[in-house]
């Protein structure tokens, strides 16, 4: 079995005159949780609905779990797990009616009571769909995406409309489902999901991949110029620099005792994806 659950090269697509992808390249490992990044309209879901094979691609090489997504059948469509970008429509039906038909489909289901109770659903497991909030539904999505028990997960946002702890525990779902061995692949605008959770991001703009790497390391950030700040009578003092430590020790010497308001700061993943996107416009 090859260690790729998603090899792409060259991917293109287009809607009409307008060029949605443009020649991505990407190798997705098993096991591994992957996260795309990108502004509105850069081509993530495009890019991951092809690789569902929810649509058609007008060129370059796929391959998903060792298939042409264009082509593989149902067997090959059993092992994934797929939460989409809008919302499940099942409205009429419970929770649990819902998980427990939807587990139907599936060759080697997960229990779908304990998938409710993974989703945080256990209270609402009764209720009609039509009476959840939208981040109950979402976890609805989220408990539909898993009960095939995938061996690759595509979540498409899948926390937005999420509150904090609603988010906390669905990110502790997706820690447990990756130590099981199930490779994720999700999309997200929330940059502290992508590194809590990633352990390889790839930002796309206008439908390529302009930087892929770990979260720590991309881009060079590990490595770029912190900025020291402080305070002074006559305001805030800031210094970018690749020697922070030096500039600490030299303001020690200057300050007797604790030196006002100091703070070390590198590159956040949000100021290095905001660099990336710029430099792109
Ligand atoms: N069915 C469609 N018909 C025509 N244009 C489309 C269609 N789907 C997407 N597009 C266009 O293709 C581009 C890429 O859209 P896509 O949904 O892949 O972006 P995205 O990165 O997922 O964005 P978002 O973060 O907003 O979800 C956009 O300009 C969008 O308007």
């Amino acid at each position: 079995m090859s260690d790729s659950a998603v090899r792409v090269r060259e991917l293109r697509k287009k809607y009409g005159d307008l060029t949605a992808v443009d020649g991505i390249d990407l190798d997705i490992n098993r096991g591994e949780v992957f996260a795309l990044l990108g502004p509105n309209g850069a081509g993530k879901t495009t890019t991951v609905e092809i690789l569902e094979g929810h649509r058609r691609r007008d060129g370059g090489e796929v391959s998903v779990l060792g298939e042409d997504p264009g082509r593989a059948g149902r067997l090959w469509r059993s092992k994934l797990g797929i939460v989409l970008q809008s919302a499940t429509d099942a409205a009429e039906f419970t929770v649990r009616e819902t998980v427990h038909h939807f587990a139907s489909y599936f060759p080697r289901p997960r229990d779908p009571d304990s998938v409710i109770e993974l989703v945080g659903l256990a209270g609402k497991a009764d209720a009609h769909i039509r009476h959840l909030s939208g981040g109950q539904r979402r976890r609805v999505d989220v408990a539909l995406g898993v009960v095939g028990n995938p061996e690759l997960l595509f979540l498409d946002e899948p926390t937005t409309g999420f509150d904090p702890e609603a988010r906390r525990q669905f990110w502790g779902l997706i820690s447990l489902l990756s130590d099981e061995g199930t490779t994720i692949v999700l999309t997200t605008h929330y940059l502290d999901e992508a590194e809590a959770l990633a352990s390889r991001v790839g930002v796309i703009a206008k439908g390529r991949v302009v930087a892929l790497g770990e979260p720590a390391t991309l881009a060079g950030r590990d490595r770029a110029d912190a900025t020291v700040s402080w305070s002074t009578p006559d305001g805030e003092r800031r210094v970018k620099t690749p020697t922070p430590t030096k500039v600490v020790a030299e303001l020690i010497a200057q300050f007797d005792g604790e030196i006002p308001d100091l703070t070390v700061r590198r590159p956040t993943l949000e100021d290095t994806y905001l660099g990336l996107i710029g430099e792109q416009l």
